[in-house]
């Protein structure tokens, strides 16, 4: 039998959300007296009981504490923490959609926060701190394609997407010269800027002065060309995850990923998100034969860091990459 400390307590745990992706809140709930952790906020959610499948646990536990019945969610994230009473892997889903009306059947109050804003309440339990920093990701990472649309051309594209909403993008264009590709960046900062709205974000001492970017682009491959042109995020290739030994000193670190060991990597190095793929047949690499979807979800179904799907996907993909277990979708091509 081995001892308390090494067993692992399986636990589900609902992110209710409402609103659409780009102003949508979700639902903490405070523990109540008697329990662990009294007073904490969480994601309602609970135990698996033996025998129960992790879907049946969540319909059950959503029954039992809030009142209302569910049937479809998207598995997301899962993380292993461990407490001084126990250690808990905790599989989170996110949900859209349920009957009923939400009540405190027991929990002692409700909250619904907005994503990527500051928590207005306190404390959290500590393993929730990251899943927080996971609901602030938006649904579309976009990532440039000025090698084949060309530099102007892409600017207009970026500036276009930026002025609809578009948060987080990647400046990718290896093969751009690399004067072209600096000039090219120190542009694609400039628009940046000038759609970046401030929120304050304090509970994460990762971002500077309190604040998350609203817009965050990430350089591909390049730190120096980061730093230089004063970009807060940092994209990795999936050789580079390997070469690190810890994680860069970005506000945002995200890596191409291909299997289940680049997928370990990433969460090891503590990076933010990571994509992972090709997933279909792409334009740029026409006869490889992508993961598809079945061996998505069973790479992503543990993974601790959120993942966005890339490769051969349209913006339309994006419900079927969330319901198998994607954060979002990653588009070179699709994005506007
Ligand atoms: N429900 C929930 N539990 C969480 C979250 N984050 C987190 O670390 N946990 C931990 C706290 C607990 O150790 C464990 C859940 O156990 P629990 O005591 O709430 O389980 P339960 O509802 O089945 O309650 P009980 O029957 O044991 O009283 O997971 C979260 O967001 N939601």
């Amino acid at each position: 039998m081995g001892s308390p400390m090494t067993e692992i307590t399986e636990v589900v745990a609902a992110v209710l959300l409402r609103g659409d992706a780009a102003a949508s809140e979700f639902l903490l709930a405070q523990r109540p007296p008697g329990k662990v952790y009294a007073g904490y906020w969480e994601f309602p959610g609970g135990k698996v009981d033996p025998g129960e499948t992790l879907h049946q646990a969540l319909v059950r536990e959503l029954q039992e504490e809030l009142g209302i019945t569910v049937n479809d969610v998207w598995p997301w994230v899962c993380c292993e923490f461990t407490y001084p009473h126990a250690t808990v892997r905790l599989r989170f889903y996110r949900i859209h959609a349920w009957q009923g009306a939400i009540a405190a059947i027991e929990h002692s109050a409700f909250a619904w926060l907005k994503a990527g804003a500051a928590a207005c309440v306190e404390p959290i339990l500590p393993a929730n701190g990251p899943i927080l920093q996971a609901l602030a990701l938006p649904p579309v990472y976009a990532l440039s394609n000025a090698e084949e649309n060309g530099v102007e051309a892409e600017l207009l594209r970026i500036e276009r997407a930026l002025a609809g909403g578009l948060r987080l993008l990647q400046l990718r264009d290896k093969t751009l010269a690399p004067a072209r590709r600096a000039e090219f960046a120190r542009a694609v900062m400039a628009l940046a800027r000038r759609y970046e709205r401030y929120e304050r974000y304090e509970r994460y001492e990762r971002y500077e002065e309190g604040c998350a970017p609203r817009v965050c682009v990430l350089i591909n491959d390049d730190q120096e060309l980061a730093r230089s042109v004063g970009a807060r995020g940092l994209h990795l290739s999936s050789q580079q995850l390997w070469q690190l030994d810890c994680r860069p000193d970005f506000a945002r670190v995200a890596a191409s990923c291909h299997s289940a060991a680049d997928l370990a990597r990433a969460a090891q190095l503590g990076l933010d998100f990571v994509v992972l793929g090709p997933l279909l047949p792409t334009l740029s690499h026409p006869g490889a034969a992508g993961l598809g979807w079945a061996e998505f979800s069973r790479l992503v179904e543990r993974s601790p860091l959120p993942v966005y799907a890339l490769g051969g996907l349209q913006p339309e993909m994006l419900e079927t990459a969330c319901r198998a277990g994607a954060h979002g979708v990653a588009l070179m091509r699709g994005w506007r």
